[in-house]
């Protein structure tokens, strides 16, 4: 898995790197620039065939470092190149300060007005080049209105490419900074984004993926996993998982038996969805749960999906002490009685998804359901049901992101997992799912792996059944989450436009066959 670092955790390798004596700063500025303009080419061929225009806007520290080797490395292929600082020249770093030296061109003071007259003649083959802020940023940026007008021009507007990170956007959080009630302004969003090394966490959170339009990420001459201390371990991309399979041969009992309960008559189609989820990747056997008025409905619904009764909380306790129904999942549907059945489920000790109704049921006293939980339990709240569970925490997250590094939803999702003491899997296109001991992956429905079809109703209540399915097959509690939640995306992919929850779990067995011929 590919790690996503932080700007702390990207300093440290490059510190530990120059430190070593492998590379110095000035060689991984040159090698950034040198990737920029790579990238640039490779994209767009017109620019590689015979030279253009560019606009290069230089901040006052390293990004904007790279921005004067981008420049001269243009200027060097006959582009003709206008470059802008934004600061002090005097002040900027020493490896940007000697880029700044070896620029031949005029440096002209960034300025809206002598801005907007070099960018009016700008067309498609051309380019500007965001090096003002990259991962040093610490405070909201204001201005630059030339440049945001030059780039939200209609048709035939210049190419923008960012250094590292869209110029105003957090590359921890994804978000934007901006100051206590001032609008959050989106970054002048890239047509191509170019990091270094690795990714940054906010390319692939909040508001990252939008502002970066493409990312594409360059080997600056770093080693590959550096050895340096750090709190917790890194956060990864979550990436194709290895494959899993059911083992030739095996009885139905080996794989598991999960149970999903239901609600009253007439809420029953979550459920269902859930458990038809938890059949299709794999558990073994899997039964819907309900009272007895609810049953008609179900058994006019459900085949291999089975039916099992319990009225009440009572009912489930006596369900449960058959111990080969080894994985719950409470709350697609579950309604007002998730709140005396949830302890019953927890107390049984079993692998238990805990989803909607079933975090609801907390608002206002989520102390009472972190007495119970477990580390064989997954929480899969979306961001609602996450501000009931844990309201401090989601307090911190929607506090305005004034000045960087801001908080974010991996800061949020590590705290409220270490805190429960179970994994917990926070819903979105940028799904962030942790375990108490530090584990965290990020599930990116964005880039090469969009899937807004998604957001359409009951495909949470899919997800908690994809859950719950691999932790009857006896997965561990944070290897389920994120297998489950790639293999939802995988699948709305695969079936794309017009999709509905139900065929979520219908699309599953390409994806499966895929994941098992895989090398
Ligand atoms: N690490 C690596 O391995 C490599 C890193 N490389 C490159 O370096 C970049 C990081 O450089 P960096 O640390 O100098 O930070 P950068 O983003 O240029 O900004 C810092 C400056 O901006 C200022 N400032 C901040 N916010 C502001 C605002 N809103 N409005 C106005 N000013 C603001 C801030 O001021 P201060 O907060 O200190 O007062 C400081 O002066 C990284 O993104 C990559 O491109 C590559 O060369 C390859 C190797
Ligand atoms: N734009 C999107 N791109 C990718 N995934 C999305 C998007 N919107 C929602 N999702 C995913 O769809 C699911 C919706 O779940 P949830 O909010 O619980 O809805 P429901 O209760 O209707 O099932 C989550 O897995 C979420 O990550
Ligand atoms: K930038």
């Amino acid at each position: 898995m590919a790690d996503l670092l932080t700007a702390a955790r990207m300093r440290a390798i490059e510190n530990a790197a120059i430190k070593a004596g492998s590379v110095t700063g000035a060689q991984l500025m040159e090698s950034a620039g040198e990737c920029v303009l790579a990238a640039i080419l490779a994209r767009w061929p017109g620019m590689a065939a015979a030279p253009h225009r560019a606009l290069v806007l230089c901040g006052p520290g390293n990004n904007g470092g790279d921005g004067f080797v981008v420049a001269r490395l243009l200027r060097g292929r006959g582009w003709t190149v206008a470059l802008f600082l934004a600061g002090d020249a005097d002040r900027l770093p020493p490896d940007a300060r000697a880029n700044h030296d070896r620029w031949d061109g005029a440096v002209t003071p960034y300025e809206d007005t002598a801005f907007a007259r070099e960018a009016g003649p700008l067309g498609p083959q051309d380019l500007i080049l965001d090096a003002l802020f990259g991962t040093g940023l610490t405070r909201p940026v204001d201005g630059f209105e030339a440049f945001r007008a030059a780039a939200q021009r209609g048709g035939g507007r210049p190419k923008v490419v960012a250094v590292d990170v869209p110029s105003g956007l957090c590359s921890d959080s994804g978000r934007v900074l901006h100051r206590e009630g001032a609008p959050a302004e989106p970054p002048v969003r890239a047509d191509l984004t170019v990091s270094f090394h690795a990714e940054k966490q906010g390319h692939r959170l909040a508001d990252g993926p939008d502002a970066c339009g493409a990312i594409q990420v360059a080997p600056i001459g770093l080693p590959p996993r550096a050895d340096i201390a750090a709190e917790d371990s890194p956060v990864t991309l979550n990436e194709r998982p290895e494959a899993f399979d059911k083992g030739e041969g095996a009885h139905k009992y080996a794989h598991g038996h999960a149970i999903v309960l239901s609600g009253p008559p007439g809420t029953g189609g979550a459920a269902r969805l859930a458990a038809r989820g938890a059949l299709r990747i794999g558990a073994g056997l899997v039964s819907v749960c309900c009272e007895d008025a609810a049953v008609p409905e179900h058994a006019a619904r459900l085949d291999a999906v089975m039916i099992k009764r319990a009225n009440g909380a009572d009912g489930l306790a006596r369900l449960l002490e058959d111990s080969r129904l080894n994985a719950l999942c409470l709350g697609p549907g579950l309604g007002q009685g998730a709140r005396d059945l949830v302890p019953v489920a927890l107390k049984a000790g079993r692998a238990t998804v805990l989803d909607a109704d079933a975090l609801t049921a907390f608002a206002g006293d989520p102390g009472a359901l972190f007495g119970l939980l477990h580390e064989n339990a997954v929480l899969t709240p979306h961001a609602g049901e996450f501000g009931r569970v844990f309201p401090d925490i989601a307090e911190r997250l929607a506090a305005t992101p004034d000045h960087g590094p801001a908080f974010s939803k991996i800061d949020a999702v590590r705290e409220a997992a270490k805190h429960a003491g179970c994994t917990i899997l926070l819903k979105g296109p940028d799904t962030v799912i942790a375990a108490p001991d530090g584990r965290c992956t990020v599930n990116s429905a964005h880039y090469d792996r969009a899937a807004p079809w998604l957001a359409t109703a009951g495909t949470g209540d899919v997800l908690a059944g994809f859950v719950t399915g691999l932790l009857a097959q006896g997965m561990e509690a944070f290897d389920a989450a994120r297998i489950a939640a790639w293999l939802h995306v995988e699948a709305a992919r695969r079936f794309g436009p017009g999709l509905i929850s139900e065929d979520l779990p219908e699309a599953l067995p390409a994806c499966l066959r895929d994941l098992a011929a895989a090398p």
